[in-house]
């Protein structure tokens, strides 16, 4: 049909992946009228930011991302999903292919979130089929990694997260880290900043073995404020290697205003 499809942003086999990255994930909170604001007032407050959309993403539901790519693709946000099929095109009811997500245009798919888990049943076999089927189509994987418990070891449980999902990935396809312990996830408030650079740092470590670009987030009750505590310990402590790239917003993003200022203040205090 004219008209319906969305002006598609190029999804190359290995896109680049900008410095900086602070993006939001709804999640499914949002209903058709709030779509259509949280699109709007996003666009509104980039367009009007001499940055625009550089460094900013967004992992949709999948019926909002040709909207969310038409309105927002043109100011530079990269859009993505929540999910990805583990299959190909084909006979199976109700999935969305990596293949249709690159040709809409979607850049990014998140995989392996603690909630794909608990509700869905998801296994690091899937992430890994997951993540194997976006690269192969030019999209990058968001893996969530993080501890299930507070005070478990990081350390024993990433580095297994990072081979099962990327094991059969391209190694020169870009890929995305959200460091996502899984204990901060709807809670309160963030992890300490300190345990977060630590983490990151470790994970940076393991992605260097890569040769593709690979970028390292924080997420996990992540809002206003965050990003700078953690850039105010990274340079106290001289680690600046655990600065993440950006922030990745869950509940905080659905609120639209939460999001522009949450990327206001990562631009303010980027390594
Ligand atoms: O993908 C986002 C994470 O699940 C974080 O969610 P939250 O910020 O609401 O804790």
């Amino acid at each position: 049909m004219p008209g319906t499809t969305p002006a598609a942003q190029p999804a190359t086999q290995h896109s680049s992946l900008p410095t900086t990255l602070v993006g939001a994930s709804p999640k499914s909170y949002l209903t058709a009228p709030a779509a259509v604001e949280w699109i709007r007032i996003v666009g509104e407050g980039l367009a009007a930011h001499p940055e625009r959309g550089d460094g900013v993403f967004a992992c949709l539901p999948f019926p909002i991302i040709p909207d969310a790519i038409r309105a927002l693709g043109p100011l530079g946000v990269l859009i993505g999903s929540q999910d990805v099929s583990r299959h190909p095109v084909g006979a199976f009811t109700g999935e969305v292919s990596a293949e249709l997500l690159s040709g809409l245009g979607s850049r990014f798919a998140m995989v392996g979130h603690p909630e794909r888990v608990k509700y869905f049943g998801e296994t690091p076999d899937d992430f890994g089929a997951k993540s194997r089927a976006a690269a192969e189509h030019g999209i990058a994987p968001i893996l969530v990694v993080g501890e299930p418990e507070r005070g478990h070891d990081p350390a024993g449980v990433i580095g297994p997260q990072l081979d099962a999902a990327f094991g059969d990935v391209s190694d020169d396809a870009p890929v995305v880290v959200a460091y996502e312990p899984t204990w901060v996830i709807g809670a309160a408030e963030p992890a300490p900043a300190d345990h977060i650079v630590g983490v990151v740092a470790g994970i940076r470590a393991l992605l260097a073995q890569r040769s593709g670009e690979s970028r390292v987030l924080y997420g996990g009750s992540a809002g206003p404020g965050t990003f700078a505590a953690i850039a105010a310990e990274g340079r106290a402590s001289g680690r600046l290697d655990g600065i993440p790239a950006g922030v990745f917003l869950g509940r905080a993003g659905v609120d639209p205003h939460g999001f522009l200022a949450t990327i206001a203040e990562v631009r303010e205090h980027r390594a």
